[in-house]
């Protein structure tokens, strides 16, 4: 299996170009971050070159966080707002050859939301192609996110169904949906043609997969076995230093 460290939550006290670096040294196989903005794409750039790791995944901006907003895509009447998070994204993107973006929602409901979540990913999907890039949408838990508009895979699905462009991806991220909808192993199966990437983290506490009521020892072996090609996205709260709860992979390379 290979796997790739999220540096939104693993090393996320260092210096993006740090935590890259870090996770080379621990063993991963690749990164991935949440919003790398602040720092200049040469830094970045030069430590993905140095370790030979490519950055996976990358995320929209999520809108005015001093007042609460998660994601600006299903915001309707924020177009403008949600069109320029994903111009960033995809320039950014491109400038680290990162191949796919997970386009953030935000806290919304209703017919209007669902109306402006599709046509601005329709935007994101027209705009990324070009460059070989995937969209990803990923539904987050009711405890962690209340009020975030993608709540579950089968509202993901019917989404993506619905925008029909080839580029627009799900992201799976075990974590979330073992909280909103459990049977894991069944929901990665079915829904393998539309997964463009797989997370996990313990669950409940969103820590290292060696505790907690989902046993990833089996579900790893499951995505194994369905053929799955990427590594898969370590995106757990490490509580202290990230080094010290890297057992999990340790025992997993033997
Ligand atoms: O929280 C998550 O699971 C996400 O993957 C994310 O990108 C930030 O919300
Ligand atoms: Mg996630």
């Amino acid at each position: 299996m290979k796997f790739s460290a999220n540096l939104g939550f693993l090393w996320a006290d260092r210096p993006l170009p740090d935590a890259i670096r870090a996770a080379k040294a621990a063993g991963f196989d690749a990164v991935e971050c949440h919003w790398p903005y602040e720092v200049p794409v040469e830094e970045v750039s030069a430590a993905l070159a140095e370790t030979g790791l490519r950055m996976l995944g990358l995320n929209t901006v999520r809108g005015n966080t001093a007042k609460g907003e998660n994601g600006l895509s299903a915001l309707p009447g924020r177009e403008d707002d949600a069109r320029a998070a994903i111009d960033q994204a995809i320039a950014y993107a491109v400038a680290i050859d990162t191949p796919s973006i997970h386009v953030m929602a935000g806290f919304a409901t209703g017919d209007a939301a669902s109306e402006a979540f599709r046509a601005n990913l329709s935007y994101a999907c027209a705009q990324a192609a070009p460059h070989g890039i995937s969209i990803l949408i990923e539904p987050l838990n009711r405890y962690d996110a209340p009020g975030y508009f993608l709540t579950t895979t089968e509202q993901a699905r019917e989404i993506i169904a619905r925008v029909g462009a080839p580029n627009l991806k799900l992201m799976f991220d075990c974590y979330h949906v073992q909280l909103m909808e459990g049977d894991l192993t069944h929901r990665l199966r079915a829904l393998q043609p539309v997964i463009g990437h797989i997370q996990f983290a313990s669950v409940p506490d969103r820590a290292a997969p060696d505790r907690g009521e989902v046993n990833y020892a089996h579900v790893f072996g499951v995505v194994r076995d369905m053929g799955w090609p990427t590594p898969l996205g370590a995106e757990y709260k490490p509580g202290g230093d990230t080094d010290a709860t890297l057992g999990w992979l340790k025992d997993l390379r033997g």
